[in-house]
Protein backbone atom coordinates (compact mmCIF):
# COMPACT_ATOMS: atom_id res chain seq x y z
CA UNK A 1 0.00 0.00 0.00
CA UNK A 2 1.51 3.27 -1.03
CA UNK A 3 0.88 6.54 0.30
CA UNK A 4 0.79 9.28 -3.14
CA UNK A 5 2.02 12.72 -1.95
CA UNK A 6 0.94 15.91 -4.05
CA UNK A 7 3.93 18.26 -4.01
CA UNK A 8 2.82 21.75 -5.60
CA UNK A 9 5.21 22.46 -8.47
CA UNK A 10 6.00 26.11 -6.88
CA UNK A 11 8.59 27.14 -5.09
CA UNK A 12 5.95 28.84 -2.26
CA UNK A 13 5.26 25.69 -0.97
CA UNK A 14 8.99 24.62 -0.72
CA UNK A 15 9.35 24.77 3.33
CA UNK A 16 7.54 22.05 4.25
CA UNK A 17 8.70 19.90 1.83
CA UNK A 18 12.63 20.78 2.05
CA UNK A 19 13.99 18.77 4.45
CA UNK A 20 11.56 15.90 4.21
CA UNK A 21 13.43 12.89 4.45
CA UNK A 22 12.30 11.68 1.14
CA UNK A 23 14.24 8.24 0.98
CA UNK A 24 12.97 7.19 4.13
CA UNK A 25 9.52 8.07 3.02
CA UNK A 26 9.85 6.57 0.35
CA UNK A 27 11.42 3.62 1.99
CA UNK A 28 8.11 3.35 3.64
CA UNK A 29 5.96 2.96 0.89
CA UNK A 30 5.34 7.33 0.06
CA UNK A 31 5.52 8.27 -3.39
CA UNK A 32 5.75 12.00 -4.77
CA UNK A 33 3.98 13.40 -7.52
CA UNK A 34 4.79 17.04 -8.47
CA UNK A 35 1.69 19.15 -10.28
CA UNK A 36 0.58 22.43 -10.65
CA UNK A 37 -2.36 23.32 -8.05
CA UNK A 38 -5.33 22.98 -10.70
CA UNK A 39 -3.48 19.33 -11.50
CA UNK A 40 -2.97 18.50 -7.57
CA UNK A 41 -6.78 19.30 -7.31
CA UNK A 42 -8.39 16.54 -9.92
CA UNK A 43 -5.61 14.27 -8.92
CA UNK A 44 -6.99 14.34 -5.19
CA UNK A 45 -10.67 14.53 -6.64
CA UNK A 46 -9.96 11.05 -8.54
CA UNK A 47 -8.64 9.61 -5.97
CA UNK A 48 -5.00 9.84 -7.50
CA UNK A 49 -3.48 11.27 -5.18
CA UNK A 50 -3.62 10.77 -0.97
CA UNK A 51 -2.57 13.58 0.33
CA UNK A 52 -0.39 17.17 -0.09
CA UNK A 53 -0.90 20.89 -0.68
CA UNK A 54 -4.21 21.52 -2.90
CA UNK A 55 -5.88 24.75 -3.40
CA UNK A 56 -7.83 26.32 -0.21
CA UNK A 57 -10.77 26.51 -3.18
CA UNK A 58 -10.54 22.75 -3.57
CA UNK A 59 -10.86 22.17 -0.47
CA UNK A 60 -14.63 23.84 -0.27
CA UNK A 61 -15.47 22.58 -3.73
CA UNK A 62 -15.21 19.14 -2.50
CA UNK A 63 -16.37 19.57 0.98
CA UNK A 64 -16.79 16.83 2.54
CA UNK A 65 -13.77 14.75 1.00
CA UNK A 66 -10.71 16.07 2.92
CA UNK A 67 -9.80 16.67 6.07
CA UNK A 68 -7.12 19.48 6.31
CA UNK A 69 -3.79 18.99 8.09
CA UNK A 70 -3.36 21.17 11.58
CA UNK A 71 -0.61 23.82 11.57
CA UNK A 72 0.24 23.88 7.94
CA UNK A 73 -0.95 26.43 4.56
CA UNK A 74 0.28 28.58 2.11
CA UNK A 75 -0.91 32.09 3.47
CA UNK A 76 0.06 35.56 3.07
CA UNK A 77 -1.46 38.59 5.10
CA UNK A 78 -1.38 40.89 2.59
CA UNK A 79 0.55 40.97 -0.41
CA UNK A 80 1.94 37.49 -1.29
CA UNK A 81 4.52 38.24 -4.28
CA UNK A 82 3.12 35.63 -6.57
CA UNK A 83 -0.23 36.18 -7.12
CA UNK A 84 -0.33 39.21 -9.66
CA UNK A 85 -3.21 40.81 -11.78
CA UNK A 86 -1.11 42.25 -14.80
CA UNK A 87 -3.10 44.97 -16.63
CA UNK A 88 -2.95 46.76 -19.94
CA UNK A 89 -5.16 49.28 -17.52
CA UNK A 90 -6.12 50.80 -14.19
CA UNK A 91 -7.55 48.23 -12.01
CA UNK A 92 -10.74 50.80 -11.65
CA UNK A 93 -11.12 50.83 -15.65
CA UNK A 94 -11.69 46.61 -15.86
CA UNK A 95 -15.07 46.82 -16.46
CA UNK A 96 -15.87 45.77 -19.80
CA UNK A 97 -12.44 44.42 -20.64
CA UNK A 98 -11.67 40.69 -21.23
CA UNK A 99 -9.35 38.50 -18.53
CA UNK A 100 -7.05 35.63 -19.10
CA UNK A 101 -6.69 32.91 -16.12
CA UNK A 102 -3.99 30.97 -15.67
CA UNK A 103 -5.45 27.43 -15.68
CA UNK A 104 -3.21 26.16 -12.99
CA UNK A 105 -5.03 28.02 -10.52
CA UNK A 106 -8.04 27.21 -8.49
CA UNK A 107 -8.14 29.99 -5.25
CA UNK A 108 -6.52 32.81 -7.01
CA UNK A 109 -9.10 32.94 -10.01
CA UNK A 110 -11.55 32.52 -7.90
CA UNK A 111 -10.25 35.09 -5.53
CA UNK A 112 -10.29 37.89 -8.76
CA UNK A 113 -13.63 37.07 -9.65
CA UNK A 114 -14.68 37.64 -6.06
CA UNK A 115 -12.73 40.98 -5.69
CA UNK A 116 -13.69 42.25 -8.84
CA UNK A 117 -17.68 41.39 -8.48
CA UNK A 118 -17.99 42.32 -4.52
CA UNK A 119 -15.46 45.13 -4.22
CA UNK A 120 -14.98 46.87 -7.32
CA UNK A 121 -19.07 46.14 -8.43
CA UNK A 122 -18.01 44.95 -11.91
CA UNK A 123 -20.60 42.81 -13.63
CA UNK A 124 -19.47 43.26 -17.39
CA UNK A 125 -16.13 41.17 -17.71
CA UNK A 126 -14.98 38.06 -19.81
CA UNK A 127 -12.60 35.39 -18.41
CA UNK A 128 -10.89 32.99 -20.16
CA UNK A 129 -8.78 29.84 -18.77
CA UNK A 130 -5.60 29.50 -20.62
CA UNK A 131 -1.93 28.07 -20.10
CA UNK A 132 -0.11 30.31 -18.43
CA UNK A 133 2.27 32.21 -20.63
CA UNK A 134 2.61 36.33 -20.12
CA UNK A 135 3.86 36.72 -24.09
CA UNK A 136 0.44 35.40 -25.14
CA UNK A 137 -1.74 36.45 -22.59
CA UNK A 138 -0.49 40.10 -23.00
CA UNK A 139 -0.97 39.92 -26.95
CA UNK A 140 -4.46 38.76 -26.85
CA UNK A 141 -5.82 40.30 -23.75
CA UNK A 142 -6.66 43.65 -21.48
CA UNK A 143 -5.67 41.61 -18.28
CA UNK A 144 -4.27 38.67 -17.35
CA UNK A 145 -4.03 36.28 -14.06
CA UNK A 146 -0.79 34.32 -13.09
CA UNK A 147 0.43 32.73 -9.86
CA UNK A 148 3.37 30.91 -8.78
CA UNK A 149 6.73 31.05 -10.42
CA UNK A 150 4.96 31.95 -13.80
CA UNK A 151 4.02 35.32 -11.15
CA UNK A 152 7.19 35.69 -10.08
CA UNK A 153 9.06 35.65 -13.65
CA UNK A 154 6.54 37.90 -15.00
CA UNK A 155 6.48 40.69 -11.98
CA UNK A 156 10.63 40.31 -12.95
CA UNK A 157 10.18 41.74 -16.27
CA UNK A 158 6.80 44.07 -15.46
CA UNK A 159 8.61 47.15 -16.73
CA UNK A 160 9.23 45.70 -20.36
CA UNK A 161 5.81 44.52 -20.55
CA UNK A 162 4.41 47.68 -19.67
CA UNK A 163 1.71 46.88 -17.25
CA UNK A 164 0.18 47.55 -14.47
CA UNK A 165 0.32 44.79 -11.89
CA UNK A 166 -2.03 44.04 -8.58
CA UNK A 167 -0.88 41.49 -5.99
CA UNK A 168 -4.44 39.83 -4.83
CA UNK A 169 -3.37 39.56 -1.60
CA UNK A 170 -2.69 42.76 -1.22
CA UNK A 171 -6.26 43.95 -2.33
CA UNK A 172 -8.34 41.06 -0.19
CA UNK A 173 -6.21 42.19 2.67
CA UNK A 174 -7.57 46.08 1.68
CA UNK A 175 -10.93 45.42 1.33
CA UNK A 176 -11.57 42.87 4.21
CA UNK A 177 -8.82 42.99 6.40
CA UNK A 178 -8.67 39.36 6.62
CA UNK A 179 -5.33 36.68 5.51
CA UNK A 180 -6.25 34.24 2.55
CA UNK A 181 -5.19 31.17 2.71
CA UNK A 182 -3.97 30.02 -1.12
CA UNK A 183 -3.12 25.96 -0.14
CA UNK A 184 -4.04 24.29 2.26
CA UNK A 185 -2.54 20.19 3.33
CA UNK A 186 -5.52 17.62 2.36
CA UNK A 187 -5.77 14.15 3.33
CA UNK A 188 -8.49 12.18 1.39
CA UNK A 189 -10.46 10.99 4.21
CA UNK A 190 -10.30 6.86 2.85
CA UNK A 191 -6.79 7.25 3.07
CA UNK A 192 -6.86 9.40 6.68
CA UNK A 193 -8.52 5.86 7.68
CA UNK A 194 -6.15 3.47 5.53
CA UNK A 195 -3.15 4.77 5.92
CA UNK A 196 -3.55 6.25 9.22
CA UNK A 197 0.45 5.43 9.99
CA UNK A 198 2.26 7.03 6.90
CA UNK A 199 -0.19 9.81 7.39
CA UNK A 200 1.21 10.36 10.90
CA UNK A 201 4.75 10.02 9.78
CA UNK A 202 4.14 12.35 6.80
CA UNK A 203 2.45 15.37 8.94
CA UNK A 204 5.62 14.53 11.64
CA UNK A 205 8.12 14.80 9.00
CA UNK A 206 6.15 18.04 7.06
CA UNK A 207 6.11 20.24 10.57
CA UNK A 208 9.67 19.38 11.04
CA UNK A 209 10.40 20.38 7.93
CA UNK A 210 8.74 23.36 7.86
CA UNK A 211 10.38 24.70 11.00
CA UNK A 212 13.92 23.39 10.18
CA UNK A 213 13.33 25.44 6.82
CA UNK A 214 12.47 28.75 7.98
CA UNK A 215 14.86 28.30 10.59
CA UNK A 216 18.52 26.93 10.90
CA UNK A 217 17.90 25.59 7.33
CA UNK A 218 16.97 29.09 6.03
CA UNK A 219 20.20 30.40 4.35
CA UNK A 220 20.77 26.81 2.39
CA UNK A 221 17.21 26.76 1.18
CA UNK A 222 17.47 29.90 -0.25
CA UNK A 223 20.51 29.35 -2.00
CA UNK A 224 18.58 26.47 -3.63
CA UNK A 225 15.65 28.31 -5.14
CA UNK A 226 18.02 30.84 -5.82
CA UNK A 227 20.34 28.75 -8.01
CA UNK A 228 17.51 27.08 -9.58
CA UNK A 229 14.61 29.98 -10.01
CA UNK A 230 16.97 33.05 -9.98
CA UNK A 231 16.25 36.32 -8.76
CA UNK A 232 18.62 37.89 -6.01
CA UNK A 233 19.07 36.48 -2.67
CA UNK A 234 17.21 39.31 -0.68
CA UNK A 235 14.00 38.80 -2.74
CA UNK A 236 13.78 35.28 -2.00
CA UNK A 237 14.32 36.21 1.68
CA UNK A 238 11.64 38.77 1.52
CA UNK A 239 9.40 36.32 -0.52
CA UNK A 240 9.82 33.53 2.43
CA UNK A 241 9.61 36.07 5.21
CA UNK A 242 6.67 37.31 3.89
CA UNK A 243 4.25 34.03 3.70
CA UNK A 244 2.49 32.09 6.31
CA UNK A 245 3.04 28.45 6.86
CA UNK A 246 0.50 28.35 9.87
CA UNK A 247 -3.17 27.27 9.83
CA UNK A 248 -4.45 28.70 12.92
CA UNK A 249 -7.67 30.22 14.46
CA UNK A 250 -6.51 33.77 12.10
CA UNK A 251 -6.15 31.34 9.17
CA UNK A 252 -9.51 29.93 9.07
CA UNK A 253 -11.26 33.00 10.05
CA UNK A 254 -10.41 34.18 6.51
CA UNK A 255 -10.46 31.19 4.69
CA UNK A 256 -13.87 31.11 5.37
CA UNK A 257 -14.82 34.76 4.50
CA UNK A 258 -13.40 33.53 1.22
CA UNK A 259 -15.99 30.63 1.39
CA UNK A 260 -19.30 32.93 2.16
CA UNK A 261 -18.25 35.23 -0.96
CA UNK A 262 -17.82 31.93 -3.12
CA UNK A 263 -20.52 30.67 -2.31
CA UNK A 264 -22.81 33.96 -2.68
CA UNK A 265 -20.95 34.89 -5.75
CA UNK A 266 -21.89 31.11 -7.16
CA UNK A 267 -18.39 28.94 -7.04
CA UNK A 268 -20.44 26.68 -4.41
CA UNK A 269 -23.07 24.37 -4.60
CA UNK A 270 -23.76 24.79 -1.10
CA UNK A 271 -22.33 27.06 1.61
CA UNK A 272 -19.49 26.12 3.51
CA UNK A 273 -19.53 27.03 7.04
CA UNK A 274 -16.73 24.72 9.24
CA UNK A 275 -13.75 23.24 8.35
CA UNK A 276 -12.73 19.73 9.60
CA UNK A 277 -9.34 19.27 10.52
CA UNK A 278 -7.73 15.80 10.37
CA UNK A 279 -6.70 15.17 14.28
CA UNK A 280 -7.25 17.90 16.53
CA UNK A 281 -5.99 19.28 19.83
CA UNK A 282 -3.83 16.99 22.00
CA UNK A 283 -3.54 14.11 19.60
CA UNK A 284 -1.71 16.61 17.23
CA UNK A 285 0.12 18.28 20.00
CA UNK A 286 1.57 14.58 20.23
CA UNK A 287 2.88 15.00 17.30
CA UNK A 288 4.57 18.23 17.02
C1 LIG B 1 1.00 31.55 -2.95
C2 LIG B 1 0.56 30.95 -4.03
O1 LIG B 1 -0.49 30.13 -3.84
C3 LIG B 1 -0.84 29.03 -4.65
C4 LIG B 1 -2.10 29.35 -5.31
C5 LIG B 1 -3.05 28.40 -5.57
C6 LIG B 1 -4.28 28.69 -6.39
O2 LIG B 1 -4.46 29.83 -6.82
O3 LIG B 1 -5.11 27.77 -6.59
C7 LIG B 1 -2.87 27.11 -5.04
C8 LIG B 1 -1.83 26.81 -4.23
C9 LIG B 1 -0.90 27.83 -3.74
O4 LIG B 1 0.36 27.27 -3.59
C10 LIG B 1 1.16 31.19 -5.35
O5 LIG B 1 0.69 30.71 -6.37
O6 LIG B 1 2.15 31.89 -5.39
Amino acid sequence: MSLVIGEIAYTNIVPPFYCLNREELEKNGCRFVPKVPAGLNAAMKQGEVDVGGISSFAYGKEKGKYVLMPHLSVTAYGPVGSIFLFSKYPLESLEGKNIALTSASATSVHLLKVILKEFLHFTNITFTTVTPDAEKMNASFDAFLLIGDDAIRTFWKREKLGVYYYDLGQLWYEYTGFPMTYAVFAVRKEAAEEKKDMVHMLYKQFIESKKKALGPRFNDMITYIQQRHGGTEAFWRAYFRNLHYQFDEKEKEGLLYYYKLAYEHGYFERPVTDIEMWMTGNEVRDLL
